[in-house]
């Protein structure tokens, strides 16, 4: 697996002068002992040490090694019989893994269309690339390609797709794959079969234009001048879901420029691989609309079809005055400005980043400062672990996951116990360093939400206020602050500022969207020209996060029973109905974060349960308990696959999974459902399941987002179980189990 030391040697070249490489390097390995991860309050970069003098000076840690899947050397522990046995073992392993600042981390890969963006945005920026980061590139895309097609889907277990393939591909082009390793043969088999680069969505066309594979007539529009519609009219950006108009933002001015990096031999080159036919023969525009059915999740509206035509053929040639443009395109700028300000160049996820880092430096240059703040950001989305160098979903999982844990260990009745104190204190110093503390510059004029006091989903840099991840960290820090023993690092001015925050995310409906209210109507989805995924055009109501403000809400009140009272109560009961409206007949709720319907359950159950709503008085929450008991598989587990997410129907995985099985216990127990014995059976099998050490090893994926695309959460596997092996203990005694 390892190199000798020392011989993998820096290389400041540009990735250009390094097209092709022999095939010989194609197995490559860095010398893992080499990785180190750097956490700078929450922001986490990797780092590929040189010299022996760095390696002394900066070992190794067992995070590190974990991560990279190497031997971390933790101990094989007295084996657990028991809920509180394991999850001891469970955090002794668990500990191990925390940071030096107090947080979690963890890889948060999934999309397999991010690192596509990044790859090509270094190359046609002329952005040198570590060697090392580019064997490892390269090692996770041939990691993930499907052994059977040799294609890439739009996620890790996803059917090879278009987008998936043509763009993981020309990725590996990029870093240097030679086109005749059989794995890249194989891989443009794949990609023909399905049509070629111009059967690909909207993205991809968009991507591949901007590296001058395809020529700009084969992506469909993103006008800047969109922009420029005042706030009233119904399809305004500043109302669509926020990732969505980030990514349209930064996009529209790259399109309105129809900027592409200059021909040369390997982008020459790719046409001929990507593409089916010859380069000279095609008519782009033609193709604007041609799509596999594979990439097909959420076809085109024929009123965005009919949009688009309008804009093609009569706005951009005939109508759209110059001065108009310039004025969209200035005004584009200046909000990709104030994003990058706003979030220290972070940017609110790993789609924006890179676009608005390839703005700056068209509008800018190679050499100016924004530019170059891009590229010392941009490397905070990567992550190496035992199969290579993946683009994380976000700059990180760490407030979620910190979060969280603290909130296990609490549940679990352990946030007392001296060997877990030192842990739990600084965990909470990680949260506490972490509130965002201001508000946005230029806030209104944005159109960003209120987020002094919040938390966001990663780090107080990216500075997104989230509703859940507000109400999750919160709760976390209020738990342990209440405890005797723990310091009260967030005052109860900051934890009012988080509940302000809160009490402006709910919508008309009672429920709460992710990271703002919903500002627009659900009818905005007929513009949806993203093609692969679903609902993204505007924030919806989620049980998931509407739970996490209500349970948030719930907690404050006890200690502060006197803020904002009513407008508290009130939100609560309108929160409550919403929940109890958006079951289905069948007892479940659709989740949108986490697969699927295990996920969505846990919450709403949670949220009934706050009210006092359970299974002793409640012919809904029967009904819900009755859905899960109904899909308990024979070794007393659950397994949901992702395919519940893209259909809305609860698809049977044929492994139960531990994840998903402690969802199911934490839902059933907050229903409090009164029998023992299927709680019993599900947590013999998670504590069949822990190893000797005291870990859960990697299973399905997860979670999810817009319906069709997967993301991981490995810390899941250890969070979970603690918590539904603690609430099960709490409730019916530390009996063996096993
Ligand atoms: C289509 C685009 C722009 C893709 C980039 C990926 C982002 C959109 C995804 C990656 C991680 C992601 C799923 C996330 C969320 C939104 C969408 C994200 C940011 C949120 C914050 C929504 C609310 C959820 O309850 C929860 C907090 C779990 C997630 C966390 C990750």
């Amino acid at each position: 697996m390892t190199r000798p030391n020392g011989a993998q040697k820096r290389s400041n070249t540009s990735i250009k002068d390094q097209a092709v490489l022999s095939p010989q390097e194609h197995h490559e390995k860095t010398d893992y002992s080499r990785w180190r991860l750097r956490d700078d309050h929450g922001t986490h970069t990797w780092h590929y040490l040189e010299t022996d003098e760095e390696i002394k000076a900066w070992p190794q840690t067992t995070a590190d090694k974990y991560f990279l899947g190497m031997e971390t050397g933790l101990p094989n522990l007295p084996p657990a019989r028991k809920p509180l046995e394991s999850i001891r073992n469970g955090l002794s392993f668990f500990s191990a893994l925390q940071l030096e600042p107090g947080n979690w981390a963890c890889e948060y890969g999934g999309p397999m269309f991010l690192l596509p963006g990044l790859v090509i945005t270094w190359y046609v920026t002329e952005t040198p690339i570590h060697e090392a980061f580019k064997t490892e590139m390269k090692n996770y895309l041939f990691a993930r390609q499907h052994p059977e097609d040799g294609g890439w889907g739009l996620h890790i277990e996803g059917d090879s797709s278009v987008f998936g393939t043509a763009m993981n591909y020309t990725t590996l082009r990029l870093l240097g794959a030679d086109p005749e390793d059989p794995r890249l043969i194989k891989a443009r088999q794949t990609l023909w079969k399905l049509g070629g680069a111009l059967n690909g969505p909207h993205w991809a066309k968009f991507w591949l234009s901007v590296l001058g594979v395809l020529e700009w007539e084969v992506v469909n529009p993103v006008p800047p001048e969109i922009w420029l519609l005042p706030d009233w009219v119904p399809i305004a950006p500043w109302r669509w879901w926020i990732h969505i108009r980030m990514v349209f933002l930064p996009m529209s001015y790259i399109y309105s420029k129809k900027w592409s990096y200059p021909l040369n031999d390997l982008t020459r080159q790719l046409r001929s691989e990507l593409l089916t036919q010859p380069f000279e023969t095609i008519k782009f525009d033609n193709h604007r609309n041609t799509i596999s059915p594979l990439d097909n999740y959420h076809p085109k509206s024929w009123f965005l079809n009919v949009i688009n035509w309008f804009l093609v053929y009569v706005w951009f040639p005939i109508l759209r005055p110059a001065s108009l443009a310039k004025k969209g395109e200035d005004w584009v700028w200046w909000l990709v400005r104030a994003e990058d300000d706003n979030t220290s160049f972070s940017n609110l996820g790993p789609v924006n980043g890179p676009l608005n880092a390839l703005v700056c430096y068209i509008h800018d240059g190679p050499s100016s400062y924004n530019f170059r703040e891009h590229l010392k950001t941009l490397p905070e989305f990567l992550w190496v672990k035992d199969e290579g160098m993946l683009m994380n979903g976000t700059n990180g999982v760490q407030v979620w996951d910190t979060a969280f844990l603290i909130q296990a260990v609490h549940d679990a009745g352990l946030a007392e116990d001296p060997k877990w104190k030192p842990m739990l204190l600084k965990a909470l110093e990680f949260l506490e360093d972490q509130q965002i503390s201001e508000e946005c510059r230029d806030q209104q004029k944005c159109y960003r939400q209120q987020r002094k006091g919040a938390w966001g989903f990663s780090t107080k840099k990216q500075g997104y206020t989230v509703s859940d991840c507000t109400s999750e960290g919160l709760k976390a820090v209020m738990l342990l602050q209440n405890l005797p023993g723990y310091p009260k690092l967030v005052s109860e001015r900051r934890q009012k500022d988080a509940i302000d925050v809160l009490l402006t995310m709910q919508n008309k409906s009672g429920g709460c969207a992710s990271y703002e209210p919903t500002r627009g109507s659900e009818l905005l989805e007929y513009l949806n020209a993203a093609e692969v995924f679903g609902r993204i055009m505007v924030e919806y109501d989620y049980p998931e996060c509407t739970t996490a403000v209500v349970t948030a809400l719930h907690m404050f009140s006890k200690h502060f029973p006197d803020y904002r009272k009513d407008e508290i109560a009130a939100f609560k009961n309108r929160a409550i109905d919403y929940i109890r409206r958006a079951q289905r007949p069948d007892g479940s709720w659709y989740g949108s974060w986490g697969i699927c319907f295990t996920y969505a359950g846990m919450f709403a159950l949670e949220s009934l349960a706050c009210v006092g709503e359970t299974y002793a008085n409640s012919e809904r929450v029967r009904r819900a308990c009755q859905f899960f008991l109904d899909r308990q598989m024979e070794d007393g587990g659950w397994g949901e696959t992702y395919r519940s997410c893209e259909t809305g129907v609860y698809c049977q995985h044929p492994q139960s999974q531990v994840v998903q099985t402690s969802w199911v216990v934490i839902a059933l127990l907050e229903a409090g459902y009164p029998e023992r014995g299927p709680l019993e059976r599900a947590l013999r099998m998670v504590v069949g399941r822990q190893q000797k050490n005291g870990e859960w090893k990697q299973e399905a994926i997860e979670g999810v987002f817009n319906k069709s695309c997967m993301i991981s959460y490995p810390n899941y596997k250890f969070i979970f179980p603690i918590k539904a092996l603690g609430m099960f203990a709490k409730r019916f005694g530390d009996v063996e189990l096993i």
